[in-house]
């Protein structure tokens, strides 16, 4: 799939663009806080309606304005849609499909499919567990846009229940026995979604396994593909049959056994929002966690292989998803440099953005455009 036509109003620094895209590699070169990362963001939010550089949606929207819009002409095998989100923070966005409104925004999710390298990637190797669970959600909803709905609901339980976790915990006598039977109920609630989200990101882990091990050998001199993997390690004990009914069951078990501390602490100790994914390096006994062990270069070679497997899975789901290289080639070396724009010059769509164009590397030489001054103009 590739981005035709962008157009954005009022979106950061932007009051009005309005710009064609080709397949192929597209370069946005300009000096910095021109506006070169908002461009991508834009075709980015589109994707998933959040963006890779803030978790709500004001700042997106041009200072002074009150709505921002990112329409873009999409072109899927031949065919061409015309997707469009209007931002409106504090109010409902909307979202609408060749101008016709959809009923909720979130179906806008994954018609377009973006994968973004940007500076920050290194946070998935050396940052906390929420930010590798993060990674895996966004991938998962991507793949399959219905479960955008299940993360949100999970998340809107697991609130609920942590409030009701505090209220039960300091209450006594009756008001005690009224909020224990309702927290039932939200156990129930929890580990429903829990386990339609653990279910889904365990497949996930190994879907994207083999493809991991690929990349990294890819990106890492005299690496081999048995060199990383990850490892989905969840909060529960897993069944034997680590199916749907048995999650649930599982998760029911724990909260059960850890109704104590729950109530002592006032928050849900049980669920994928306290699983972790282990990234490991090395072969047999010598396998180590990234975290904490791993040398900065192999840091970095490992956050790179993590989005190319992503590239590649979705690739596998059988469509090109556009990528985005954010500000990445500064942060890398001569040599991963060109080993990273050789795997991806093949994609359908890529676009970079860089402060100089010496930085953008020979095989990704395709189109130009200058960024400044709020403005994009392409070279001849
Ligand atoms: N909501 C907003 N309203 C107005 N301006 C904004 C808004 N959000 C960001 N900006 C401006 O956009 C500029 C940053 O743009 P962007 O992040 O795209 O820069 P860039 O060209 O990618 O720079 P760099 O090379 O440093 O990464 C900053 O000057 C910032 O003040």
């Amino acid at each position: 799939m590739h981005v035709a036509h962008l157009t954005l109003h009022d979106f950061r620094s932007y009051a009005d663009l309005d710009v064609a895209l080709e397949p192929g590699a597209t370069a946005f070169i300009g000096r910095n806080g021109q506006g070169k990362t908002n461009l991508v963001e834009a075709i980015d939010y589109l994707s998933r309606l959040s963006s890779h550089r803030v978790s709500t949606d004001t700042p997106l929207v041009r200072a002074g304005a009150d709505q921002a819009i990112v329409r873009a002409s999409v072109v899927k095998e031949g065919r061409t849609a015309l997707l469009e989100v209007e931002l409106n923070p504090g109010r409902a966005n909307r979202a609408r499909i060749n101008r016709s409104p959809l009923p909720r925004p979130r179906e806008i999710v994954g018609l377009v499919r973006t994968v973004v390298f940007a500076p920050d990637d290194l946070t998935l190797v050396k940052g906390d567990p929420s930010d590798r669970r993060r990674f895996l959600d966004d991938l998962l909803v991507l793949r399959t846009p219905r479960l955008a709905g299940v993360r949100s609901d999970y998340d809107r339980i697991l609130k609920q229940r942590n409030s009701l976790l505090k209220t039960a915990g300091i209450a006594r006598g009756g008001s005690r026995d009224a909020a224990l039977s309702t927290l039932e109920i939200w156990d129930d609630n929890l580990a429903r979604v829990g386990s339609e989200l653990l279910g889904a990101r365990l497949a996930l882990v190994e879907a994207l396994r083999p493809y991991l091990g690929k990349a990294y050998e890819a990106v890492a001199r005299g690496a081999s593909r048995d060199d990383a993997d990850v490892e989905y390690r969840p909060s529960i004990e897993l069944g034997p049959d680590g199916d749907d009914r048995d999650l649930q069951q599982a998760m029911l078990d724990a909260i059960a056994a850890r109704r104590k501390d729950e109530l002592d602490r006032g928050i849900s100790l049980v669920g994928p929002h306290r699983d972790e994914l282990l990234l490991t390096l090395g072969n047999g006994e010598l396998r180590l966690p990234v975290k904490g062990y791993a040398s900065h270069g192999e840091s970095w070679s490992f956050a790179l292989a993590l989005r190319l497997a992503s590239y590649d899975l979705l690739r596998a789901d059988g469509d090109d998803p556009i990528l985005v290289l954010d500000d990445v080639f500064a942060e890398l070396d001569t040599e991963r440099r060109s080993q990273l724009a050789q795997l991806v010059a093949g994609a359908e769509q890529v676009l970079v953005t860089a402060a100089v164009a010496a930085d953008v590397p020979e095989a990704l030489r395709g189109t130009r455009f200058r960024v400044a001054d709020g403005q994009v103009t392409r070279e001849e």
